[in-house]
């Protein structure tokens, strides 16, 4: 481990040599210019147990010219190569799983069993990419005049920086990184600071896997420093590419930053995500769906459900099994056997899930179970909360909640849900629940979102394209073509040919 002095993760692991907190750039271990540090902290005890650089914008520049320096060369390495380098990635982020998962725990609070779900989802990018990169295709077009030949061909678009979050941060590294990668660029990454350590786990495995030094270059920085340091990546103009995890909010000023020099901008941002449970649906079905969906990292997904909207005729049915589920959920570290639910992973989770609650309840909303953080532990606990009499005004309705709080709405019919369920600026995911197959098929055509769970509250995986439409934002990982493309540009030849009568 790199500088820190006064702090220990609370384990042992069994690879000692995968913990780094230093900042990662053309394959050193680097201090920020200024030399100052923040701390990372265990969303189970609010104790600190690493520290990292504080990179701001002076340490921009360095990190892009290693990472154009490199991508000149990475580039011109064969997709076969690159897809070799990307499995052998594969397979030592495979092997060194358990320990993985422990820096997860102590970085995100989820529980032990969640970080290994994720290692697994997050391996099928680079599995998936891995494929990809041998099958980015040019096209040959038949001209209109006989002697045209017109052709396409892609090509890498250059250095790629990626602004991760916090909930998903080796999913969402990898989904990035591998596309890219794959794609033949390079990528410099701005974890979160939360979690920038799962991060430099990463880009020391993707070092040992044989990818050249400035393939993939990481950045930390703290919270205050985020908003400079993200700017500053976005505006160097060796950067061609952002690919932003976030709020709409973020999304919106790194797009408009972006815009100044016409950048690619890919941006997956907040979710209000509704699920749809009708009368005729599996209830057995709905309830293990949705309540895997709702509660996976304390409610921290940008597809968890939202807003549960559930027919009258199997409402109280419906809420009565939701309620005894939830109470039987332990709260707990995440390194604790018998926990089925951690922290939430900031403070911030906390303050506001008690003002969502407080919003909810000073408009009529009833709460049947939770609604207040755990007392007496340390950390960021919340409980398990479960809220009906939910109405359009409230808080809880309109905005993304990033805690365990299920809001439960009634509906009587399809036109009628269907017109509540799009009633947001957003439009990431919808989820929708019924055995009739007419009406699924209308559900998936009118409901207004990127993504659609047809009797299922897991749709994502390294091979469906993930996005949103509307205010969740645009461009996709993940995916067949769609992916990588969103790495590469496109060039057309055209050609005149002689001799051909
Ligand atoms: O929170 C956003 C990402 C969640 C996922 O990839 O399933």
């Amino acid at each position: 481990m790199g500088s820190a002095q006064n702090y220990e993760l609370p384990c042992k692991l069994n690879n000692p040599d995968l913990l780094h907190n230093l900042s990662f750039v053309h394959g050193e271990w680097r201090k920020s210019k200024s030399g100052k540090t923040f701390e990372v902290v265990d969303p189970g005890t609010g104790k600190a147990w690493t520290e990292c650089p504080t990179n701001d914008a002076s340490d921009v520049d360095e990190a892009v010219q290693s990472s154009q320096n490199c991508f000149e060369e990475y580039r011109k390495i064969s997709p076969r190569a690159r897809a070799q380098m990307l499995f052998k990635w594969d397979s030592l982020i495979r092997e060194n799983k358990e320990d993985i998962a422990t820096i997860l725990v102590y970085e995100t609070g989820k529980p032990r069993a969640e970080a290994y779900g994720e290692i697994d989802y997050s391996t099928g990018f680079t599995w998936w990419f891995a494929g990809e990169a041998e099958r980015i295709q040019g096209s040959v077009f038949t001209p209109a005049l006989p002697d045209r030949r017109v052709f396409t061909i892609k090509q890498p678009l250059g250095v790629a920086a990626a602004l991760v979050p916090w909930n998903f941060p080796i999913a969402m590294i990898l989904r990035k990184a591998g596309a890219a990668l794959a794609a033949g660029c390079t990528m410099i990454v701005k974890p979160s600071p939360e979690t920038p350590i799962t991060i430099l786990t990463l880009a020391y495995l993707a070092d040992k896997a044989g990818f050249p030094k400035g393939a993939l270059n990481v950045l930390t920085t703290d919270l205050d420093k985020t908003p400079e340091l993200s700017e500053a990546l976005c505006r160097h103009e060796l950067v061609k590419k952002v690919s932003f995890t976030g709020s709409t909010r973020v999304g919106k000023l790194v797009a408009r930053i972006c815009s100044d020099n016409l950048k690619k901008v890919t941006l997956e941002l907040g979710g209000n995500c509704p699920v749809l449970i009708f009368d005729d649906a599996n209830i057995d079905q709905a309830m293990s769906q949705i309540f895997a969906l709702k509660y996976r990292h304390a409610g921290q997904a940008c597809i968890t459900a939202n807003r549960i909207y559930v027919q009258s005729g199997i409402f109280d049915n419906f809420l009565e099994r939701w309620n005894a589920e939830t109470q039987k959920i332990v709260v707990g570290h995440g390194s604790e056997k018998e926990t089925t639910m951690g922290p939430v992973t900031t403070p911030r989770g906390i303050e506001k899930a008690l003002a969502l609650v407080s919003d909810a309840k000073s408009k009529g909303a009833k709460i049947h179970t939770g609604g207040h953080k755990v007392s007496g532990k340390g950390g960021y606990f919340f409980e398990p909360t479960v809220i009906t009499g939910v109405t359009p005004d409230m808080d809880i309705a309109s905005e993304e909640i990033f805690a365990p709080l299920c809001s439960f709405l009634k509906f009587e019919t399809e036109e009628e849900v269907v017109k509540a369920a799009n009633d947001t600026s957003m439009g990431l995911a919808s989820y929708c629940f019924t055995k009739n197959v007419d009406r699924l098929w209308r559900l998936f055509e009118n409901l207004e979102a990127g993504m659609i769970g047809l009797n299922t509250g897991n749709s994502s995986a390294a091979e469906s394209p993930f996005g949103g439409i509307k205010q969740s934002g645009y461009g996709k990982e993940s995916g067949k073509d769609v992916a990588v493309a969103e790495y590469l540009i496109s060039k057309t030849g055209t050609f005149t040919l002689e001799g051909q009568s």
